[in-house]
């Protein structure tokens, strides 16, 4: 990609660090790359082998950006952009957002002229072994060059999907942003049964893990549907269908559904709560 544009995230956390670390493993310029934080604390959980340039001064570093990520917490960034909006008004940056929940006409409301170009993201933490997937939504400010940009600076940590109506980032968060951390519970689990069955937690996580990728680039593939795909697996009388039989009757798919629902409505929720 060009990589002519620098970039500020606010916010050095973990969503952060992930989409830096991705950008930086794929040759972006690590020059180009700011981030920020309130503590040093934070800033030094930045590998110093990245090369990126950290300030604790979020002015410093939207002064230099041609695009600023905002990924402080939804809660902090009212204040935050509160802060920066003579800075932002004036400069008139691309704003990236990857909070959770909160709207694009907000953000730019917060950041004093509702007629700033925002775009919405929202990834996931995959991005820092360069399989994020992201949803993106552009509000009407956006030019097709920022589109662009911001197209190709997420296919170098992964696949992205743009979506038209900016509600459906809310689902996106229950089926890709949040959804790391339900495949890290199930591996969580399945690993603590393999070690009373006998296995290593290393080897448990390697079977497990590689099993995971495996099960995830074959849905990718498309060849077959995942029912075909759990069905190749499930030889009659034998051992998968004990288990997935134990999952189905026990109310397996209602719970992923309960789950996911819960965690959209949070995502809803957060669009209002912090106004
Ligand atoms: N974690 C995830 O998987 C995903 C997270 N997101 C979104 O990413 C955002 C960040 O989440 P996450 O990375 O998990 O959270 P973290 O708490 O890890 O990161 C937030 C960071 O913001 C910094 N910060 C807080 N206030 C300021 C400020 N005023 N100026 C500069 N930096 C500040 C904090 O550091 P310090 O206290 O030192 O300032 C902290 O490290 C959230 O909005 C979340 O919704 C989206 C998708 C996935
Ligand atoms: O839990 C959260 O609020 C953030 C948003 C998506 C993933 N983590």
């Amino acid at each position: 990609m060009k990589a002519d544009k620098t970039i500020a995230f606010l916010g050095a956390g973990n969503m952060a660090r992930s989409i830096i670390g991705g950008l930086v493993q794929q040759s972006y310029p690590s020059q180009s790359i700011w981030a920020t934080a309130r503590s040093q604390t934070t800033l030094d959980k930045i590998p110093a082998q990245w090369q990126i340039q950290t300030t604790s001064d979020n002015k410093t570093a939207v002064q230099q950006a041609n695009i600023v990520v905002l990924a402080v917490k939804p809660k902090q960034l009212k204040d935050v952009l509160a802060t920066l909006a003579p800075v932002i008004v004036n400069n008139k940056p691309l704003l990236v957002s990857v909070a959770a929940g909160i709207p694009t006409s907000q953000i730019a409301s917060w950041a004093g002229d509702n007629s700033l170009a925002v775009i919405r993201s929202m990834p996931n933490t995959p991005s820092l072994v360069g399989k994020g997937a992201t949803g993106l939504y552009a509000n009407k400010h956006t030019t097709q060059a920022d589109k662009d940009f911001i197209t190709e600076l997420f296919a170098t940590i992964g696949n992205s999907t743009w979506v038209e109506d900016e509600e459906l980032l809310h689902a996106v968060t229950a089926v890709s942003g949040s959804a790391p951390a339900y495949f890290f519970l199930l591996l969580e689990s399945m690993v603590a049964t393999a070690k009373k069955m006998g296995l290593t937690e290393q080897d448990a996580i390697k079977l497990a893990s590689q099993t995971a990728i495996g099960a995830g680039l074959m849905a990718q593939q498309g060849e077959y549907t995942v029912t075909e795909l759990k069905q190749q697996i499930m030889s009659p009388g034998g051992t998968t269908e004990q288990a997935i039989q134990f999952f189905e009757q026990n109310g397996f798919k209602s719970l992923v559904n309960d789950a996911m629902e819960a965690c959209y409505q949070r995502s809803v929720e957060m669009a209002t709560e912090y106004k």
